[in-house]
Parts: structure tokens; sequence; C-alpha cells
């Protein structure tokens, strides 16, 4: 059986990780490492998904060159090397291993803080020159110290549990963690001013964004206590090097110790002539259980994205778990039926879908649910990719204003999934269920109670409730060559208006469309397939 998804390896990562990709008779994965921007540019047509770690860049020309591209991995935590808005903008899904190699990369923090309270590479590297001056590499005690832990996730979190059983005081600064949380972890919550301002220590832990560039600047690097000290093992680009520098020469800090640099690696950094900075190139995740436990999971994760679509650790799509996907996967086929049937029967501009879930499917995650029926309306207007990714960016670009709501109580059925669109300043509504929690009906037409299994083609007509309208239509389809397996008539209860919704053996060429809306009684005629 030849291989029906490529995986390029742009980075190194663990051979447990390649064996397991190796072993499965479905993937083709390719190592290729070292490429620069453009012989990654010149690769990437070929491959379904990509591996990385922090090396490989992939940027947008390579997003952009990425035709087949569904899924970038990222072995590790950091996502700053992968452009997450072209990537979503391209509908290619991006993820990573978040937990796996945190608690190595809390251990190396934890090692530079002690190395540099204890001047250890100064004074090994004077007993190796056989030097002997205990008195000259004298440090400073941990015990009794305030550190301050700015991002406090996964990692930040295992830092602070960490200090304080080295009996330090741990203040914790993150705009997104409340305080409860930071107590639990042995924190006390502080804002950035406070925390600088009484911190002996500090030790970074958030991503590297737009918003985090430069956290620490001159500004903020001169507000720190005097004689305070400095740990980096998230990203360079969080601190100032420059400002950095300045504080450490002019002796306003005391020290650093730097796993990450903004340019990696740190060649001619002035920063490297200090003797009071400790160093180590990009070491974080460093250990052998790191190495293999991230290098197992993003095969894995990869090998379940490429098979099911299923993304647990997706940073550009809502968090869903296996168990999530298996409740809503049968909803998300029918609210992407029916975000297609919209589509189709709206024939204008949309500015707005609503999506309301009734009775017990309104107990489950929405969010999945209302992006398939976004991924539906989008994909009967576009050509191009569109998928969960990139249905938001695609939709803000149309101006729709996307709403969900949800009423527990039933409505009519046990389940049901109603969408409605806003066009031309009309409102079209259709709605549909589960048969036997797995079977897909499309159930309401705005207020025509229709059913009908939503797959395959269809011709679609709103006309005027009189006789002959069935059989003109039925002889224009006869003289097409065109089989009706199934016809659904509803009549208004209080208009004259009705409509008919047959499903066709094949799709209408564009002469016939325009005949049937020709009849005198059609009011509108819609071919379309779900
Ligand atoms: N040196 C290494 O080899 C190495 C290894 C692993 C991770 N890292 C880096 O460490 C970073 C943190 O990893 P993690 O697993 O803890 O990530 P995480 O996503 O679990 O936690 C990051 C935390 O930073 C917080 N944050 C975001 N913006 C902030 C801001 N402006 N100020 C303060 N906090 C802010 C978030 O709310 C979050 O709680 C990663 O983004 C990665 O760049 C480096
Ligand atoms: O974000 C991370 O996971 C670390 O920076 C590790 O990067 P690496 O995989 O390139 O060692």
């Amino acid at each position: 059986m030849s291989a029906l998804y490529s995986v390029l390896i742009a980075d190194p990562i663990h051979e447990s990780g390649r064996n397991i990709l190796d072993s499965d008779a479905r993937i083709r994965a390719d190592v290729e490492t070292g490429l620069d921007e453009g012989a990654l540019v010149a690769r990437i047509g070929d491959y379904d998904a990509l591996i990385v770690r922090s090396k490989t860049k992939v940027t947008r020309p390579v997003i952009e060159a990425a035709s087949r591209l569904r899924a970038v991995g990222r072995a590790g935590i950091g996502v700053d090397n992968i452009d997450i808005p072209s990537a979503t903008e391209r509908g290619i899904v991006v993820f990573n291993t978040p937990d796996a190699n945190a608690t190595t990369t809390a251990e190396l923090s934890i090692a530079h803080l002690m190395s540099l309270s204890r001047n250890l590479p100064q004074a090994d590297r004077a007993v190796r020159g056989g030097e002997w001056k205990p008195a000259r590499y004298s440090g400073v005690e941990l015990s009794g110290k305030t550190i301050g832990v700015i991002g406090f996730g996964t990692i930040g979190r295992l830092v602070a549990e960490r200090c304080a059983a080295l009996k330090m005081r741990v203040l914790a600064y993150d705009p997104f963690v409340a305080p409860e949380i930071m107590s639990g972890h042995g924190a006390e919550a502080a804002n950035l001013e406070t925390l600088l301002a009484s911190a002996d220590y500090v030790t970074l832990h958030c991503p590297l964004s737009d918003k985090t560039h430069h956290l620490l600047d001159a500004r903020r690097l001169a507000s720190m206590k005097p004689g305070a000290r400095i740990v980096n093992c998230a990203r360079g680009g969080l601190i100032d090097e420059v400002a950095l520098l300045d504080a450490l020469r002019n002796g306003h800090l005391a020290g650093a110790a730097l796993d990450v640099y903004e340019a990696e690696p740190p060649t001619g950094s002035a920063l490297l002539t200090l003797d009071n900075v400790v160093f180590t190139p990009h070491l974080g995740a460093s250990t052998e259980e790191a190495q293999q436990a991230v290098s197992l999971r993003i095969a894995e994760d990869m090998i379940k994205f490429l098979t099911t679509g299923a993304a647990e650790t997706a940073v550009n799509l809502p968090r869903v778990t296996a168990d999530q996907l298996t409740q809503t996967g049968p909803y998300q086929g029918l609210a992407y039926a029916l975000g297609r049937l919209v589509g189709a029967l709206c024939e204008g501009p949309i500015s707005r879908l609503d999506v309301h879930l009734f009775g017990r499917v309104a107990e489950l995650d929405s969010r999945p649910i209302t992006a398939e029926a976004l991924v539906g309306l989008l994909s009967q207007r576009m050509t191009g990719r569109v998928n969960r990714v990139n249905a938001g960016h695609l939709a803000r670009e149309q101006g729709i204003e996307v709403t969900e709501s949800r009423t527990e109580e039933a409505r009519d059925f046990v389940s049901l999934v109603e969408i409605s669109a806003q066009c031309c300043g009309q409102t079209t509504t259709v709605a549909g269920t589960l048969l036997g929690g797995s079977h897909a009906r499309l159930v309401r037409i705005d207020g025509y109670d229709v059913e009908a299994v939503p797959k395959g083609n269809f011709l679609f007509t709103r006309h005027q409730d009189q006789p002959g309208v069935v059989g003109a239509l039925g002889s224009i389809l006869g003289r097409e060559n065109i089989n009706i397996s199934r016809m659904q008539v509803g009549v208004g209860y209080d208009s004259d208006t009705a409509i008919a919704l047959i499903s066709i053996s094949a799709s209408l060429s564009a002469a016939a469309m325009d005949e049937i809306r020709s009849l005198p009684p059609i009011e509108q005629a819609v071919g379309f397939a779900l």
C-alpha cells in the first residue's frame, strides 16, 4: 500500500517518534534538517504535514508555498518560530506538545538560579585553570530571598513550586491567571511593577509575541531592585539585550543566566564578554526524557490529526478532546450540511449567521458545531480551502457576524440544530436533527416542515402554490435525463407560497436552471449539492 500522507521532519527529533511514523504504513516521513527558507519553500509543496522544533522558521513564504499542507506540528512548546496568522488564513492547523518538556525546562531554570547564585561556571573554569581562590567565588543563599515569576503557565508553576520548596518567597505576575491559582502553587500574585521592585531574582516563563517583545526593556530593567539577578529560559526577545548589557555593566543588576537569545546563536554579542552572566545554548528542553516525550507525542498527535482530524493541542483552533469530538462529530456533520444549505438558499452577501442548539445537543461544546456550520456556509460559496482553522478569519473578511446560542429545552426533537442567515434584509432559517443519534435529517426550511437526508444534489424552489408546478419541474428534469429520488413539497400555513425540495441524480445545467426560473409561478429556484 502506498502511503496516504507525507510528513516532512525539518528539525532533529528523538528516534522514538520517527519510529512510530516509520512503522505506520499510511505515513511517509522524510527527515531533512537544516533547510533555510528558500529550501523549505522549494520542498514544502510535496507534504501534508511538517514537524519542526525551534530552529526551522515557518514563515509566510513557506506557508504560501505549502499547497498541500494541513498541519504544522511543533515538537516542543514555543510556537514563535511559526507564522500562526498565515497558517490560520490558509486553514493549516498548528499544534505543539505543551507539557512534554515543561519539567525539564523548569529544572534548567532552577539549575541556572543556583549556578548564578554560587558562580558555578566561573569557579569550574578557575579550578580547571589551576586557580584556588574560594573567596573569589563566594555566592549568595536562595533561602529567604524573593523570586518573581513572570508568566504563570505550565513552566512558571513548576518553577514556583520548586522555589517555594527552596524556602524562597515567590511572587507571580500573569495577567491571565487568577491569584487563587498562584497561591495553589506557592506564589503570591503581584503586579509587574511590584514584582520588579521587590524581587531578588526574576525568572521569565511567558511566550514571545508582539505583546511580550522586550517585556523587560530599559525602563523596566531600571525599575528592578538593585543587585537583582535575572534567569531567562523562555525566549530571548522578552528582554532588550542592549538594555540588559547596560544594566549588568553599570552594576544595577548583579547577574543573569540566559538559555535563550534575541539571535541564536548569539555570535558576537557583547553579553558574552561579561563575567556575571551564565550561558547555555537553548538547552531548556534538552534531556533524554523530554526529547523522547516530545518526539513520541508529536508523532502520535500527527498521526491522529492526519487520520481523524483531531488536534487536542491546536494553538489556532478551539481545544477539543477526542471524547468531545466523538460526541459532537455527528452534529458537526449536520451543521456542515445546514451551513451549506443556507449558503445556497441565500443568494447574496450574508451579514450574520446565528447557530441555535435546542435540547440535548445544547449540553455539548457548541464551538466545533458552530465552526462546521460556518465551514459549510463558506464552502458553498468559495473555492479554495475552507476548514475550521480559517473559517472565522474568512467570515470576518466577508463581514459575516457569527453568534451561537443554546436552549436546553427540546423543541419538537430531542436535539435540534437551527441555523439562520441574514441576507439582503431577509432571514433564512434551516433546521436539522439526528435520527438514532447519528443519521442527519433536514427537518425545516423557513416555516416549512420537510424530511430529507442532507446528501447529494438538490433542486429547491419557492413558488406560487398552484397546480402544474411540480409537473413542469418534472418534465424539465426528465428532458435533462435527471432522475428524482425524493420530492418534498411544503405548503405555507398562512401564505400562498409553497416550496419544493427535490433530491436529484445529478446537478442541473445553467440553461435548465434558467428555464426553471422563467416558469411564471417560480419565485426562487436554486440547484445545489450537500
Ligand atoms: N528554553 C527552552 O528550551 C524552552 C523550553 C520550553 C518552553 N520554553 C518557552 O517557555 C515559554 C513558557 O512555556 P509554558 O509551557 O509555561 O507556556 P504556557 O503557555 O503554559 O504559559 C505561558 C504563560 O504566560 C502567560 N503570559 C502571556 N502573556 C503574558 C504577559 N504579557 N506577562 C506575563 N505572563 C504572560 C500566559 O498567561 C501563560 O500563563 C514558552 O512559550 C516557550 O517559549 C522554552
Ligand atoms: O519551546 C520549546 O519547547 C523550547 O524552546 C525547546 O526548543 P527546541 O525544541 O528547539 O529545543
